[in-house]
């Protein structure tokens, strides 16, 4: 990195302990300029510069310490001072997980987004606000860099509409609860098992036909009552072994690389679907392994898999208003709603702001 990176100005808010990075596009796009005007050697792989900006800010000791960062672009950057809630509020956003890769989507970045408008009184809440895709085009980089796993990035279709936010401040905490509609899912399939491959985690496993949900971004759903009883280390073990080894085996490129969702329910062989059903608040508890961030201690787009995972294998009907999922570091819900003439899949839970400062090159040496 060049030592020129100083002074970036980040704010850090988390929904459920899913924690982003928040900066303003113009600032990282100014600090591109800098480095290619003043420095000797300027940045010809564009691609990698961002990659490892992310990897280094993200570093849960060197750096910030966060799953991923997001990149915001007001479209109108006299927004932010006229802080009139007016309709001519456009946001575009780039989100980048830890480990460099770009996310199609992500729910608990969303809801933070939702805290972060309200916080600098953009956006007041009430009105439905769509969040576009800031094109990588803008970070220059080109298409043919990219990736095939993560084209999807070039694809101008919006991330997700924020229908509604509740701001709390009280001298304790601030926080917001946000109501993401994060779309419809464009594909789901059951997916065989390989029973061998999973014979080092007990000698009960009794798993459920995997479900593999494409929603903007992909998720691959387990379902066993035994996840109830493992550790992080067995989700991270599991998680790894299904998200390279068994897709392998078993999907091969026919899928892109997924996020490994893992839910757990009361003891299916012993519930009527009317126990599991009349239990829902409490019933489902889920962990995420994700592609580009490892085991997280929540995931919206997790939760939202794991209820069309529910719904698909007859474990709940559709009319379910509301489904909570317990994930490690807190409780979302996802609800069926109409939003835009169409029944779409929300998420809904808690955002918190963290802390904001600013960041220089000194905090990324080694
Ligand atoms: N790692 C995911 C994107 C992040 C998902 C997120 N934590 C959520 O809340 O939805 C990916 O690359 O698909």
């Amino acid at each position: 990195m060049p030592k020129i990176f100083d002074n970036i100005q980040f704010e850090k808010l988390h929904g459920a302990s899913n924690d982003f990075i928040f900066l303003d596009f113009i600032q990282y796009s100014n600090l591109i300029k800098k480095i290619n005007t003043q420095n000797k050697a300027p940045i010809s792989y564009p691609q990698f510069f961002l990659k490892e900006f992310v990897i280094n800010l993200c570093h849960r000791t060197r750096g910030v310490g966060a799953d991923g960062i997001v990149f915001y672009k007001f479209v109108d950057p006299q927004i932010r001072s006229n802080k009139t809630n007016n309709q001519k509020l456009k946001v575009e956003i780039l989100i980048v997980n830890s480990d460099g890769s770009f996310a199609a989507t992500c729910g608990n970045a969303l809801r933070c987004l939702g805290l972060m408008l309200m916080r600098s009184r953009v956006w007041d809440g009430l009105k439905e606000l769509q969040i576009d895709r800031l094109s990588p085009k803008e970070f220059s980089i080109k298409k043919n860099d990219i990736s095939n796993d993560e084209q999807f990035v070039c694809e101008i279709n919006p991330f997700a509409t924020l229908i509604f936010g509740q701001y709390v401040k009280d001298t304790e905490k601030e926080l917001a609860v946000i109501n993401v509609a994060m779309g419809i899912e464009k594909k789901v399939f059951l997916t065989p098992l390989v029973e061998n491959s999973l014979i080092h985690f007990g000698k009960e496993v009794d798993f459920l036909t995997p479900v593999f949900v494409q929603l903007s971004n992909p998720h691959w759903v387990f379902i066993s009552p035994l996840f109830k009883s493992f550790t992080k280390k067995q989700f991270e073990e599991f998680g790894l072994l299904a998200q390279i080894e068994l897709k392998n085996k078993i999907l091969g490129n026919s899928v892109p690389l997924a996020n490994i969702g893992m839910l757990s329910v009361l003891d299916i062989s012993q519930n009527s679907k009317e126990k599991i059903i009349s239990k829902n608040e409490n019933n489902w508890s889920l962990a995420v392994f994700e592609r580009g961030a490892g085991f997280t201690e929540c995931c919206g787009s997790g939760a939202t898999a794991a209820r069309v995972a529910l719904e698909y294998s007859q474990l709940i009907p559709k009319e379910i208003e509301e489904v909570y999922f317990k994930m490690p570091g807190g409780k979302v819900s996802i609800s069926n709603r109409i939003i835009q003439n169409q029944t779409q899949r929300v998420l809904s839970g808690d955002a918190q702001f963290v802390f904001q400062g600013s960041v220089s090159f000194t905090a990324f040496s080694k």
